[in-house]
């Protein structure tokens, strides 16, 4: 039997780790010593001066014959073998933890913290981290192998979580050994679909200052990885997803539901259990129809259809609820990884890349994105790759431009219309863009021009999440992605009464300025990427003056105008040719750049004088000035004959 006053060994003869206890605030603000010192005499300070699971803790760390300034028993951390049979015994929960501790590690970087996963006995089975902290952590047994079970080694997050069988925070000298002090630790307990703890993530560092906002990150991320685990565990099942919102749907807090081949509910997340009012234990003896509005077959017709049912729960409340096959939810091995169209934008200007990493950051958090830039900056380009990088890239991205439709036509085309609704409508009647857009994206380009009439309307589907045909018809859930995008101010025209303030907040979860194509720094990198679309490996590049000329210009059609002169450049060039040069440019960017602002010089006068000079250096041998002009001989001889490029 272990010693009841365990611990005997004093961690006197240890380095002090850190000072942390001196600027030690409980819960309740309370200064640390008293508080220590109390413990120290052998009892536990009441609330608020320690917060009520860490003082409950305390108090069994007493009850169990432990002494604070003693040092743990928790043994050594157990042999490589023994720890490979814990690892095995968990298999599911530590495959499904790497990607989860590794986020959340990324998340961490720089903290000079470390990642733990232990099992549900806490013993911890993977830890990743800071190498320095990892070091220090080692000295206390902080590693894979070593076990911190409350019992062993006094309150701690890993243990004191899995004896509350809620997250705690445990920092510096709330542990109950004072050689543990120097550890900030916040742990929270994952659970299986039937509400055993199967585990606990945990987040450790060094105890200086306490962490505000560790709790939520792990939690967050203790859910992420319950989900990862019933997904994989019912992964042949039948899966109802559900939430009191639509646009709940898919996110972190949505409840999941695995029902059986017989209609019997044999998994539910936690979110489910509450929302449907199921206990753990009656999983696995309960009917779909007992707890909602709906049986296996019209879950199966749901799913088929691909859409949002509005059903009623038990209590009488709505839920929006999404079926999915399980044999769909396996992952098809070797799925090729879609290419990375946001990255694939950036070609090293500060700005633009700021837009495109806030746009990856929101983009699979249901925050509606607002797209501002001149005409022709890419706005339509970049909600294309925003879609085509997120998670709803597989469902449609439809693109309406609120711009291009006449006021009368606009109604329909969004909200869609029963059939007969009005004079020339199709018999059949149309679901709209917003119908066709659900599951996926809706890119409303130009919502500036919206009309405010439609605005309204608009405002009412955006809140309620749900669309009525034109002529009336039952209200139909939509649940999509929202990118709107405007070359206008809409701030300024909310100010002037032309839009609706309300829309506007609605549409402005954040709102990307892209920068204009005269104000990037990245000119020659765009254009080389243009160039390398265009004609893809065949090396076409700018003349150094045009690049320099070019770089310069005021480019008032910006990136569409960039793009469309490449074109035609790349259009003139002759087989073989591969350098732009003045003579492959259009001639309205020639005049433009002859007369506009933005150029020092005359760029029109300096081609003529250049082609010019040329010829008559070269004695009037157009071949050889055009080698020397880096253009066709063709191309020489037209400039010439048109006009341009002086007289030969
Ligand atoms: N990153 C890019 N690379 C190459 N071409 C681009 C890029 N972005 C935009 N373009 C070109 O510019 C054209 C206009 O882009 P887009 O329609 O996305 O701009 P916009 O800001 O939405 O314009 P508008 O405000 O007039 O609707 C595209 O058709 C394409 O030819």
């Amino acid at each position: 039997m272990r010693d009841k006053r365990r611990g005997g060994r004093s961690c006197a003869g240890r380095p002090r780790e850190d000072t942390a206890m001196d600027s030690f605030q409980s819960t309740g603000n309370a200064p640390l010593r008293p508080v220590r010192r109390l413990l120290e005499s052998g009892s536990v300070p009441p609330p608020p001066f320690l917060a009520p699971p860490l003082a409950r803790s305390w108090e069994r760390c007493l009850k169990a014959g432990l002494v604070p300034f003693a040092r743990p028993y928790g043994g050594d951390p157990l042999p490589a073998l023994r720890l490979r049979e814990v690892v095995e015994r968990r298999r599911a929960l530590v495959r499904q933890a790497r990607p989860v501790m590794e986020e959340l590690y990324a998340r961490v970087r720089g903290t000079g913290s470390m990642v733990i996963l232990a099992d549900d006995q806490g013993v911890v089975i993977e830890a990743l981290g800071d190498p320095e902290f990892l070091r220090r952590a080692e000295r206390v047994s902080l590693q894979a192998g070593a076990c911190w079970h409350e019992n062993d080694r006094g309150t701690n997050a890993i243990g004191t979580a899995l004896a509350e069988g809620g997250a705690v925070v445990v920092h510096g000298p709330e542990h109950f050994f004072d050689c543990n002090r120097f550890l900030s630790c916040t742990a929270a307990p994952v659970r299986g679909s039937d509400g055993r703890v199967l585990g606990v993530l945990d987040i450790s560092g060094p105890g200086q200052g306490r962490p505000p906002t560790l709790a939520g990150l792990v939690e967050t991320a203790g859910r992420t990885l319950e989900n990862a685990l019933f997904a994989e565990h019912h992964a042949s099942a039948w899966c109802l997803h559900l939430h009191p919102r639509v646009e709940g749907l898919g996110r972190l807090g949505e409840g999941l539901v695995a029902v059986n081949g017989a209609g019997q509910i044999v998994g539910a997340n936690r979110e489910a259990q509450a929302l449907l009012g199921i206990p753990p234990e009656a999983l696995g003896r309960i009917a779909l129809e007992s707890v909602l509005d709906t049986g296996l077959d019209a879950l199966k017709d749901l799913t088929r259809r691909g859409g949002v049912a509005r059903l009623a729960g038990r209590d009488g409340h709505s839920l929006f609820v999404q079926g999915q096959e399980g044999a769909r939810r396996r992952q098809p091995s070797g799925k090729a990884v879609p290419p990375d169209a946001l990255a694939a934008l950036d070609t090293g200007d500060e700005r633009l890349r700021l837009c495109l990493e806030r746009a990856r950051k929101v983009m699979d958090k249901g925050i509606p994105l607002l797209l501002h830039g001149e005409s022709g900056v890419g706005k339509e380009k970049v909600a294309a790759a925003i879609h085509a990088s997120g998670p709803r890239r597989d469902r449609a991205l439809v693109a309406v431009n609120c711009a291009a439709l006449p006021e009368t036509l606009i109604e329909a085309e969004l909200f869609g219309y029963a059939p007969g609704a009005f004079t020339g409508a199709r018999r059949e009647g149309a679901p709209g863009r917003l119908r066709e857009a659900h599951g996926g994206t809706l890119f409303l380009d130009e919502i500036g021009d919206m009309p405010l009439a439609l605005q309204a309307r608009l405002l009412r589907v955006l809140q309620e999440r749900e669309v009525v045909p034109l002529g009336g018809g039952k209200p139909i859930a939509v649940d999509f992605a929202l990118i709107a995008a405007s070359h206008r101010s809409l701030k300024q025209a909310v100010e002037q009464g032309r839009f609706r303030a309300d829309l506007y907040y609605r549409l402005n979860g954040v709102t990307l300025t892209l920068p204009p194509l005269r104000e990037r720094s990245d000119f020659p990198a765009l254009v080389h990427r243009i160039l390398e679309d265009l004609a893809p490996g065949a090396g076409v590049a700018l003349e150094p003056d045009v690049a320099n000329t070019l770089a310069r210009y005021r480019w008032p059609g910006n990136l569409r105008q960039l793009f469309n002169v490449l074109r035609f450049a790349c259009a003139l060039l002759d087989p073989g040719e591969r350098s732009i040069g003045w003579a492959h440019l259009p001639e309205d960017l020639i005049e433009d750049l002859g007369t506009g602002p933005a150029p020092d010089t005359s760029l029109r006068a300096t081609a003529d004088a250049v082609m010019a000079r040329t010829v008559a250096e070269c004695q009037g041998n157009l071949s050889e000035a055009a080698r020397r002009l880096g253009v066709s001989r063709s191309t020489l001889y037209r400039r010439l004959k048109g006009g341009r490029g002086g007289e030969a």
